[in-house]
């Protein structure tokens, strides 16, 4: 498990970490990483052309201090100072005892530049980037240097991913003591590039994080095989209710990957069972009620199964169950029509809305996505996974997921209904919502990942990869 961790997480500890330390000691750590990654990355250091773009905080002073460093090995070293009576002042002294240069903007080369780092603003920034600070960044990423940033690209928001305004796009962020979500969600996901954690040594003084991301291990220890004394009823049945006579395709994609992520038993229920038994015909299936379909241990139950009064009481059977229900699309826009199916529930339902369907249900997302999905997830008493390029799962309680796996090849019809059923699988085996859905959306990533290496994909691709997406999750553990 990832740990993400705000500003507001990450200052006391390294106060309390500093207490029995020498006062720039997390700054020299936090340089020589910096240096140590970006020589790294450069190859070669000796001759190498370095821009370091300097605000007044400490994350300037990280910037001149790993400047230094690179000058010592023979950097060509020019650091630009937003406000230059504010700049780190020992920083500033390392840089120029190593042979490193304060010049102005105009005089920066970023045309030639090697490597621009980045250190304008990083966890003590607010608000849009100012216009000095602006400028400087699109100058500096308009040239052909490898855009680093220090610890946050500077104008993304270090707790949200919230971007108000200009931000230097980095290809690499060098990070230190711990992620920060902002890195990992929302607008500023998409300006980190690669993440690169250095360790601090926050380790033994750091909370319980804001928000974590699973890894592969994590995912791979709720896909245990099956053991001697399981069989098709003890590894979790799931109920799908799903399609409909004239699509049947939904019911089709979220039946077969509740088979294809957990193999026991899927019951299907409703208007496209032919069209399921045709394609599945592992599936049990009825063109009945849920309550002709026979016991099951979760529901998932909406992809394209229409609006109207019909769908609205076959998803109201299945909301008064006293089961685990997965609510997806149509069963969104239901939800989002009559809340209280959800709220008075007591056992756990897992919405799983895009960002229209959340607007229906919640209002506007905005530029906050992890408060988003807390806030719709409190609302509702319920687990809510906002589907996105990061996707966001929080439960009633606060607790939230990152997603860290996928690709933009997932955008495509019928992705959404996988997704349901592989959730459904995982529900059905008795994980907690919230560990369910977050794994459902790492797997579906993952197995998008997989597709993806093999050309374009569609939905059904999905479906067909996840045993073997499941296999090398399992393999990665050993
Ligand atoms: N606190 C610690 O113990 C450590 C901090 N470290 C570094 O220190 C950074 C935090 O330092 P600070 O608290 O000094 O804050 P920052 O350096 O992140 O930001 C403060 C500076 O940014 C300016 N600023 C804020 N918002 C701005 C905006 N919208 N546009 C332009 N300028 C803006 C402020 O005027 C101020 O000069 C971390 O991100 C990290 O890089 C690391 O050295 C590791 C240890
Ligand atoms: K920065």
């Amino acid at each position: 498990m990832i740990g993400l961790y705000t500003a507001a997480q990450l200052r006391p500890a390294e106060q309390q970490l500093l207490a029995g330390l020498r006062p720039d000691t997390l700054m020299q750590r936090a340089a020589t990483g910096l240096a140590t990654i970006c020589a790294g990355l450069l190859g070669r250091v000796a001759g190498a052309r370095v821009v370091l773009l300097v605000g007044s905080g400490d994350n300037g002073g990280d910037a001149l201090l790993a400047g230094a460093r690179l000058a010592a090995r023979g950097a060509q070293v020019r650091a630009v100072l937003l406000s230059p009576e504010g700049a780190h002042a020992g920083g500033l002294a390392a840089l120029e005892r190593a042979g490193g240069r304060v010049v102005r903007g105009e005089d920066a080369g970023f045309e030639r530049a090697d490597l621009v780092l980045d250190g304008i603003v990083g966890i003590g920034g607010s608000g849009p980037l100012r216009p000095p600070a602006a400028e400087l960044v699109a100058r500096a990423t308009a040239g052909p240097g490898l855009l680093v940033a220090v610890d946050v690209p500077s104008g993304v928001a270090a707790d949200t991913g919230e971007v108000p305004g200009a931000a230097f796009a980095a290809q690499h962020t060098i990070t230190f003591g711990a992620v920060k979500p902002g890195l990992v969600v929302g607008a500023g996901r998409g300006l980190a590039g690669t993440v690169h954690l250095v360790d601090i040594g926050l380790g033994g003084v750091l909370p319980a994080p804001d928000a974590v991301q699973l890894t592969d291990a994590d995912v791979a220890a709720h896909l245990d095989a099956p053991g001697a004394d399981d069989d098709k009823y003890s590894r979790g049945v799931v109920g799908v209710i799903a399609g409909s006579a004239t699509y049947p395709g939904a019911g089709v994609l979220c039946t077969g990957a509740a088979l294809r992520t957990r193999p026991g038993l899927v019951r299907y229920a409703g208007t496209a069972a032919a069209g399921v038994t045709a394609a599945w015909p592992e599936a049990l299936v009825t063109s009945g009620r849920p309550g002709d379909a026979g016991r099951v241990q979760a529901w998932v139950a909406g992809p394209g199964m229409g609006t109207d009064d019909d769908a609205l009481s076959v998803l109201a059977e299945v909301l008064v169950t006293d089961l685990p229900v997965v609510v997806d699309a149509d069963g969104l826009t239901l939800v989002s029509r009559h809340p209280e199916l959800v709220r008075d529930r007591s056992a756990p339902t897992v919405l799983t809305p895009h960002d229209r369907e959340f607007a229906r249900l919640f209002g506007d997302v905005g530029p906050d996505r992890l408060a988003a999905a807390r806030r719709g997830a409190a609302e509702l008493g319920c687990t809510v996974l906002l589907k996105g390029d990061a996707t966001v799962v929080a439960d009633a309680t606060g607790r939230t997921h990152v997603n860290a796996t996928g690709t933009p090849w997932l955008a495509t019809a019928g992705t959404g209904d996988v997704l349901a059923g592989v959730l459904g699988a995982l529900l059905a085996t008795g994980l907690p919502a919230a560990e369910a859905a977050a794994s459902a959306a790492h797997l579906h990533g993952r197995a998008g990942q997989l597709a993806a290496e093999h050309g374009p994909l569609i939905a059904g691709d999905l479906v067909r990869r996840l045993p073997e997406t499941v296999a090398r999750l399992r393999g990665s553990v050993g």
